[in-house]
């Protein structure tokens, strides 16, 4: 009888041939990562249950990850910070990706930015291991053919003390994406479809298993952005088998080795969802919902009041090159966010050219605020200084994951979630746009 992906994967990592969804069972972690929101608990967990001098189970396996609420003067925030420095010290952390000088981010090369895409740059994300993280987009590395989710600071300090974390296997959900992605489409319409079918708890506790032609075409990037968001549709974790772009992708990352593992042609699925993405067109998730699905053309005659494109789904490199393939030339007629995921991606506004002019050009050229420091800014609201946070009761359109009442700080706030190139047309219009009108 065959298995998944992840079948395979958790088998392997819980030492036996075959595993079945439902079962419960031990695995060995290959990687925790963790950042400044959940570290401080994770870490008084594993003090408090392991005692105040333990050591961690693998100090080379723990990545600690700053990237919340850093450029704030929030007392407690900054304070979360602190915590991850002085623990990473006492446990000699090999990957703690600090900032020390909050008022120049390029003068600390250390630090990077949103884990979930530090992570894949700094080659911690690797075909066939599992990775949990305190964060519940850790399902973003799913993309690199890994198991890898989210969990809470109680299991992430056994983690820390242990290296093993007691799970139940989840039943695969399959996705075949086939068709010729139309040019207008970008990966984050895709699964602003699937979750506006299936709905937030739609594949709650399940593997969100993405294959077909138009998968294996998309870049690593693109990929994440499917993966980062099945936690939108309650998904335990989301899959893509790893083929030449993942591994060109790691090699030139890390040289750790990894074992990539494959479904078999005769594995079992609990649902089989199937697309023809040639006929899909750009949608929005609106107010107050990831499944609150609409074209963007529906949405036409909906005003807003700022654009935002930024975060672990939104905020990677391509992201801000397809935004910016629509803003060229054109003038924004609301304040427009860019905030650059990581210290890379920063750096790649002012290196990345399209049609002559660098990224960043194009942006401040169009009118879009000056590129932020990289974090997570205003994607999850933040204390009220956050850069981009909502602080009225204004409509956005935006390339982050979540639209709960709140998310981005004013809880009478309305955010459309929207890919990068129906971000950049709304800016220019003032209005929720299909990006057809510009490309
Ligand atoms: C702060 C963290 C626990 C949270 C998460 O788990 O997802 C955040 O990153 C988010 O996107 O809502």
């Amino acid at each position: 009888m065959g298995m998944t992906l992840v079948e395979k994967i958790l088998a392997k990592a819980s030492g036996r041939s075959v595993v079945e969804p439902g079962e419960n069972i031990w695995v060995n972690v290959d990687l925790l990562m963790t950042h400044d929101v959940c570290g401080p608990g994770t870490i008084g967990v594993f003090k408090r249950e392991f005692g105040a001098d333990a050591k961690v189970w693998d100090p080379e396996k723990i990545v600690l990850i700053p990237d919340h609420y850093i450029f704030t003067a929030d007392a407690r925030a900054n304070r979360n910070v602190d915590i991850l420095r002085d623990f990473a010290k006492e446990q000699s952390i090999k990957y703690f990706y600090d900032i020390t000088d909050l008022s120049n981010f390029k003068a600390n090369p250390d630090y990077k930015g949103v884990c979930h895409v530090a992570l894949a740059q700094e080659g911690h994300t690797r075909p066939g291991e599992v990775l949990f993280g305190t964060d519940s987009h850790t399902c973003n590395a799913g993309a690199f053919g890994q198991f890898a989710t989210g969990i809470g600071n109680t299991d992430a300090g056994f983690i820390m003390g242990t290296g093993k974390l007691l799970i139940k296997v989840p039943a695969t959900m399959r996705f075949v994406l086939n068709g010729e992605m139309p040019p207008y489409l970008l990966a984050k319409d895709l699964i602003l479809q699937i979750i506006g079918d299936i709905s937030v708890s739609g594949a709650t506790y399940r593997t969100m298993e993405f294959t077909g032609e138009a998968v294996e075409r998309m870049t690593m990037e693109e990929r994440m952005t499917l993966c980062n968001m099945v936690i939108e549709a309650g998904g335990k974790n989301g899959t893509i088998a790893p083929d030449e772009t993942t591994f060109e992708y790691v090699r030139a990352r890390t040289d750790k080795p990894f074992e990539a593992v494959y479904t078999d042609s005769d594995a079992k699925f609990y649902s089989e969802h199937h697309y023809d993405v040639s006929k899909l067109e750009p949608v929005v998730a609106q107010p107050h919902s990831p499944d609150n699905r609409a074209t963007a053309r529906e949405c036409s005659d909906v005003k807003i009041n700022r654009a935002y494109i930024g975060s672990c789904t939104g905020g990677k490199t391509e992201d801000f090159f397809h935004a910016a393939q629509v803003l060229k030339g054109h003038k924004v007629k609301v304040p427009t966010y860019i905030v650059p995921a990581t210290q890379k991606v920063y750096e790649d506004l002012f290196k990345i050219k399209y049609q002559e002019q660098t990224l960043s050009e194009i942006f401040l050229e169009a009118g879009c605020i000056e590129p932020a420091a990289p974090s997570c800014a205003a994607c999850l609201g933040g204390p009220k200084d956050t850069f981009g946070r909502m602080n009225e009761p204004e409509i956005c359109v935006s390339t982050t994951n979540r639209n709960f009442p709140g998310r981005m700080g004013h809880k009478e706030a309305g955010i459309y979630l929207a890919s990068p190139f129906t971000a950049a047309a709304s800016a220019i219009t003032g209005y929720v746009t299909d990006p057809r009108e510009f490309l």
